[in-house]
């Protein structure tokens, strides 16, 4: 039965949902692109400045999950729209906040942002992995993280610029509303590419319904995680408990691991600041090392891992690298370049590995909440380490306590990615395998399974 995967639309597809992401990349790390100015403007101490953080992930320690059996029970077109407009919403009014130096206004918008940004990632990726199961996957993953991270990093160098010179008889300089509002129009942007995913999706729905007639096919009933096929059964929240040891070991990998990566960039002009005594512009250009070399590779660490496959080993070894990186800003002079690529290049492996890791330990029908649970719990990570984070440098008055405390996290990633390696190849090691030998297995071990049925049937 043909299925949206096996179609030649799945890059146009690949290409709308990552210049999505990228709006909602851009702005999620604007606050860090601005981070002095906003200080500055709004008065705010870094315990506060983190808080604009916090509270994007505050909600999304629960929304996630709701968003990825949203996913699941009514389908991805209408949860796209949804959180694009929301992520929309919230940037409008953590513009309008900073505007009128609003710090209660700005935090409402950035957990209005947060409310949508999350679930956006949750729907992106289930649509990603629908559209291309059984082929490309870790490279459609790693090619639309690298579109979304080229917002992260083209936000470093656009909105300080924005700040520093606005847009002629628009946008006023020495701003940061300015460059926030600018991401609002990005965000717009995102929606267009949204209500045009939307009509790609309804015009597949009716393509391959009719394929299907043809085919006397059971008709498509509706766009959900499992893709074009008729799909009744729906998702519930009790099914969680179904999900494998795997699947949770990926979760508090995935936690853990990424508490060491996008905090730390929240508060990487000031670790290089503080440590190597550079502008802030210089700060802001290395800052946006780690993201921009993940960027660049994340298609190739995506390839590998559909070649190769080695997704547990790959994530234990990028866990392992993170908590090197850290342990060398922590207490080594060495040239602030060389832990930066370093970040970059661990952040790509582990990032390649984990989401399709997730896609392989789930059933298709639950995908939209595996994903969405994975990142709710992500998200509790996210929003308690900008608090730490600040608080232990408002205590500790220098960044090395930071680093050495981001090192501890990495390790105990460390240790999650060989308790998976365990319980992955007592399972059988799907993780470890190329995912087309994976189904080929499978096949086999389910055509088996149907001899002995027919035969059983046969013998009475
Ligand atoms: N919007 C920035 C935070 C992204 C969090 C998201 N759940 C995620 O982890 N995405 C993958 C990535 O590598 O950014």
């Amino acid at each position: 039965m043909m299925q949206r995967s096996d179609l030649k639309s799945r890059w146009v597809v690949l290409v709308l949902t990552a210049v999505i992401l990228a709006g909602s990349y851009f702005n999620y790390d604007g606050p860090a692109a601005l981070k002095a100015p906003l200080q500055e403007t709004l008065h705010l101490s870094d315990t506060q400045y983190n808080l604009l953080y916090s509270v994007y992930s505050f909600p999304n320690i629960v929304l996630p999950l709701f968003g990825g059996l949203l996913v699941d029970r009514c389908g991805t077109k209408a949860s796209l729209i949804l959180f694009v407009s929301t992520i929309v919403l919230g940037q409008g009014i953590f513009a309008a906040g900073v505007a009128l130096r609003r710090y209660d206004i700005a935090l409402v918008g950035r957990t209005v942002f947060g409310m949508g940004g999350e679930s956006l990632t949750v729907v992106q990726t289930t649509i990603q992995a629908v559209w291309f199961q059984g082929k490309e996957m870790a490279f459609a993953m790693g090619l639309g993280l690298t579109v979304a991270r080229l917002g992260s990093v083209i936000n470093d160098w656009v909105m300080p610029a924005i700040y520093q010179s606005g847009v002629p008889g628009l946008l006023p300089p020495l701003e940061p509303a300015s460059a926030l509002s600018f991401g609002f129009f990005i965000t717009l942007l995102s929606l267009g590419c949204a209500l045009a995913l939307l009509l790609l999706e309804v015009r597949t729905d009716r393509f391959l319904a009719a394929q299907h007639k043809r085919e006397q096919a059971q008709p498509l009933l509706h766009d959900t995680a499992a893709g074009a096929e008729a799909v009744v059964e729906h998702m519930s929240l009790a099914d969680i408990q179904h999900f494998s040891a795997s699947y949770w070991l990926l979760t508090v990998s995935c936690v853990v691991v990424y508490a060491t990566i996008l905090p730390f960039n929240n508060v990487a002009a000031g670790v290089i600041m503080g440590k190597y005594g550079v502008s802030l512009e210089v700060a802001d250009r290395l800052m946006s090392i780690p993201y921009l070399i993940a960027a660049c590779i994340n298609p190739f660490m995506g390839t590998a891992v559909d070649l190769l496959g080695y997704r547990a080993v790959m994530l234990t070894a990028g866990a392992a690298a993170l908590a090197a990186v850290h342990l060398s800003l922590a207490w080594t002079m060495v040239p602030v370049v060389l832990p930066l690529v370093a970040m970059g290049l661990s952040y790509s492996a582990y990032a390649a590995a984990i989401w399709p890791s997730i896609a392989l330990v789930v059933d298709g029908r639950a995908m939209g909440t595996a994903f969405g649970l994975t990142t709710a719990v992500q998200n509790g990570g996210m929003a308690s380490m900008p608090i730490a984070v600040g608080t232990l440098r408002d205590t500790t008055g220098s960044y090395q306590a930071v680093e050495i405390f981001f090192a501890c996290v990495a390790m105990v990633g460390v240790a999650v990615g060989v308790a998976l390696n365990v319980v992955n190849h007592r399972a059988g090691g799907g993780l470890n395998r190329v995912a087309k030998r994976r189904d080929a297995l499978e096949k086999k071990l389910e055509a088996v399974i149907r001899e002995d049925l027919e035969a059983d049937s046969q013998s009475r």
